[in-house]
């Protein structure tokens, strides 16, 4: 997890949060071992943004991997950032309920927790089953 830190503090630098000011940065462990991040992208149509989460992911896919084995997402804030609940959903896409996700302040504050924890009940692939 300390790699993840050290990657998600590093992307979160390249935030673009003009609007927020609120800059967050991820990383991802993926099934191959390697780390992919992502930074907040906002833009002045609002909903357009798009979040720290989503980018690593994209970067994640992007790169051939779809099997996410970790999470860590740290931001500026007094208390750790936790994802979103659209971000909770990204994440459910490709990684189990047992996934680790920490949540962390550039202060140092850390909290983790299970993907099932951030999203219980989550709808899933069972549910489409006929
Ligand atoms: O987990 C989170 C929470 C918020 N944001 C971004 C979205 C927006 O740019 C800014 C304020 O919500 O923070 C993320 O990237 N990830
Ligand atoms: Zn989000």
């Amino acid at each position: 997890m300390e790699e993840l830190r050290a990657a998600a503090a590093k992307v979160r630098e390249n935030a673009y949060a003009p609007y927020s000011k609120f800059k967050v940065g991820a990383a991802l462990r993926a099934g191959s071992g390697a780390v992919y991040v992502g930074c907040n992208v906002e833009n002045v149509a609002y909903p357009e943004g798009t979040c720290a989460e989503a980018g690593a992911i994209a970067a994640m896919v992007a790169a051939g991997e779809t099997r996410l084995t970790g999470a860590y997402v740290i931001a500026g804030s007094p208390m750790p950032v936790t994802p979103c609940g659209g971000c909770r959903q990204k994440l459910a896409e490709f990684g189990q309920a047992d996934m680790p996700v920490v949540m962390a302040t550039t202060g140092g504050v850390e909290e983790q927790c299970t993907l099932a924890e951030l999203l219980p009940g989550a709808f899933g692939a069972a549910h489409m089953e006929g």
